[in-house]
């Protein structure tokens, strides 16, 4: 059984949603990112999405968009965030990874080498929000090689394709929260519940729900109503936010406590005094 499949049963038996934060690679620094990621398991991250640096991310807003510039800067390639997974595995990250990745990188490094390197660094599943499910037999075969999951994105607006797609996918479903791009917002999709109730209907895998989700209540909100929450943008903020401490040795552990305390409050858990 993958980690992912392990996780989610667990979370069923705690009735507790998954904490999935999206962190992009490399943002600020490789480091930097190894550290986030112990302090996001620390902190009670369930699983966490592995954003590879795209130049062309057209599905992610400002925010996301400058973190990739800012990882792009160190020229972090996806080679370099499946290398960044195994250390982390070896630093003692035992959460489920998953690879979030736009199509065009992992075509260009080749997709037998990229989920041959995955399965080594214990990736556990792969998220290509612009790869349409008609075009992903070649991806969710080499998933299957390495029992990988694939997990595909779900929106409000495709509904007819969510039953074609749910039977494609495997991991859990991710649904998107409203339409556009990536980023904190205050309103979500008009009728989000009907639309996770209709996914739910679609699917005996778990379903997540990630897009927009930056306050405790936001997050107490989805974490009723799906089996797991995505955070992106409100963490890489937090990134950005810090840079000048995180890129200054003096400096860098109080950038990554003001992350941490960020996460703790979001997810609604105590921290602890710095
Ligand atoms: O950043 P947000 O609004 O919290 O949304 C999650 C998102 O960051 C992450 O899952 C993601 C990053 N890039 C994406 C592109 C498409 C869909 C989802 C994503």
């Amino acid at each position: 059984m993958n980690a992912i499949d392990q996780t989610m049963k667990q979370l069923r038996t705690s009735k507790r949603a998954a904490f999935i934060p999206y962190l992009t690679v490399g943002d600020p620094s490789l480091t930097a990112t190894l550290d986030l990621l112990l302090e996001l398991q620390n902190a009670g991250a369930d699983m966490i999405e592995l954003g590879v640096p795209y130049s062309d991310p057209l599905a992610d807003g400002p925010v996301i968009q400058e973190a990739s510039m800012r990882a792009l800067r160190n020229q972090v390639s996806v080679i370099d965030v499946i290398g960044l997974a195994k250390l982390a595995r070896q630093a003692g990250v035992h959460i489920p990874l998953i690879l979030f990745t736009y199509y065009n990188p992992i075509l260009k490094a080749g997709l037998g080498q990229v989920f041959k390197l995955m399965h080594e660094s214990s990736i556990d599943g792969v998220i290509v929000p612009d790869l349409p499910i008609e075009e992903s037999s070649r991806v969710r075969a080499h998933c299957s090689e390495f029992s990988i999951h694939y997990i595909p994105l779900v929106a409000p607006t495709s509904r007819e394709r969510v039953k074609m797609i749910a039977d494609k996918a495997s991991g859990f479903i991710y649904c998107v929260s409203s339409l556009g791009v990536t980023g904190q917002r205050q309103q979500f999709h008009q009728d989000i519940e009907a639309f996770l109730r209709e996914v739910r209907k679609a699917t005996s895998l778990p379903i997540v729900v990630g897009f927009g989700i930056s306050s405790p209540e936001q997050y107490r909100t989805f974490a009723k109503l799906a089996d797991g929450v995505v955070v992106g943008s409100a963490i890489v903020q937090q990134v950005g936010a810090n840079l000048a401490l995180l890129e200054n040795p003096e400096s860098y552990s109080r950038g990554i406590h003001h992350i941490k305390a960020f996460i703790s409050t979001l997810i609604g858990k105590q921290t602890t005094p710095f």
